[in-house]
């Protein structure tokens, strides 16, 4: 039975086991994955971490440089991800605690790019990068391109699809419905669903620049935060409100606390805290 070394952590209250593979000899199958991120059999997250270089990872972008730290991300259920952007900010946590990253601002690969982390304050600011409507269709520059089934909501409700590295479709709520009546214990249903499936993202608007959301997330379930989703909502209710240049920071509260998105163009920042509580060792079951 392999032994690894690993951490937990979590930013905003999405959480994560975050594994070292410094010489990349590790390879991590999905039981091992399943295991890690099992909240009662292993450590428990809603994703794992394998910390590595980007020359260990089989999938990576081939314009990274080999050398660099790759965030190397797999939901709970196994599967890959191109992105996490609370992820970035507990990695970069992890990168400077253990000495492999220093300095006020850092880069790290992951598999939708290399990205910018500046520390601010107690935490870290990640540039995740170019968003971009995914259709962009006639229907999505109205702002709905997909409906979306959710138990507690009696009927279908209009989305809008973005990709932030990976997929998203936010619904905003009527003024009828709280987000507290959603049922995200069961999938919602998208239609079209993505080839790939999507994170979803349920937004309740407060008033100019601060939003309030839950979140299914493609391969866990209900999270307590998801730092693109947070993005992909902040955009999406822009994008509703008119695309206004006066309204480009953004707060999103999620229920695992609070994360600021900052809209620049075709790209986007993401701000919030990240922890590190616990480490330890633990041996894979296979
Ligand atoms: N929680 C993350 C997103 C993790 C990946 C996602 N579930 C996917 O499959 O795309 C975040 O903070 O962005």
């Amino acid at each position: 039975m392999p032994t690894v070394d690993f951490v937990k952590g979590h930013g905003t209250m999405n959480d994560f086991v975050l594994v070292a593979d410094l010489d990349g000899a590790l390879s991590l199958t999905a039981a091992d994955v399943g295991f890690l991120a099992d909240r009662h059999a292993g450590i428990g997250g809603d994703g794992v971490i394998r910390v590595t270089r980007t020359e260990s990872v089989a999938d990576a972008p081939a314009d990274i440089d080999p050398q660099l730290w790759f965030m190397d991300y797999y939901n709970a259920d196994g599967s890959a991800a191109e992105m996490c952007g609370n992820g970035t900010r507990v990695f970069a946590r992890y990168l400077v605690e253990h000495g492999l990253a220093s300095g006020p601002s850092f880069e790290i690969g992951t598999r939708a790019g290399v990205k910018r982390i500046d520390l601010v304050g107690d935490g870290y600011s990640t540039d995740l990068g170019p968003w971009r409507l995914s259709r962009a269709d006639e229907a999505a520059k109205r702002g709905m391109d997909a409906v979306v089934q959710v138990v507690g909501a009696p009927d279908a409700l209009p989305a809008l699809s973005l990709d932030l590295g990976n997929p998203h479709t936010v619904v905003a709520l009527p003024p009828s419905m709280d987000l507290g009546t959603l049922d995200l214990q069961r999938a919602p249903h998208v239609d079209p669903r993505p080839f790939d499936g999507t994170n979803v993202e349920f937004v309740r608007a407060h008033g100019p620049g601060h939003i309030s959301m839950r979140v299914f997330e493609r391969g866990v379930g209900e999270t307590l935060s998801c730092g693109t989703g947070a993005a992909a909502a902040a955009l999406a209710t822009w994008w509703w409100s008119g695309q206004s240049p006066d309204q480009l920071q953004w707060t999103v509260d999620v229920p695992g606390g609070r994360l600021g998105v900052l809209i620049e163009g075709d790209r986007v920042s993401l701000s919030g805290p990240a922890a590190l509580v616990a480490d330890g060792r633990v041996s894979l079951p296979g």
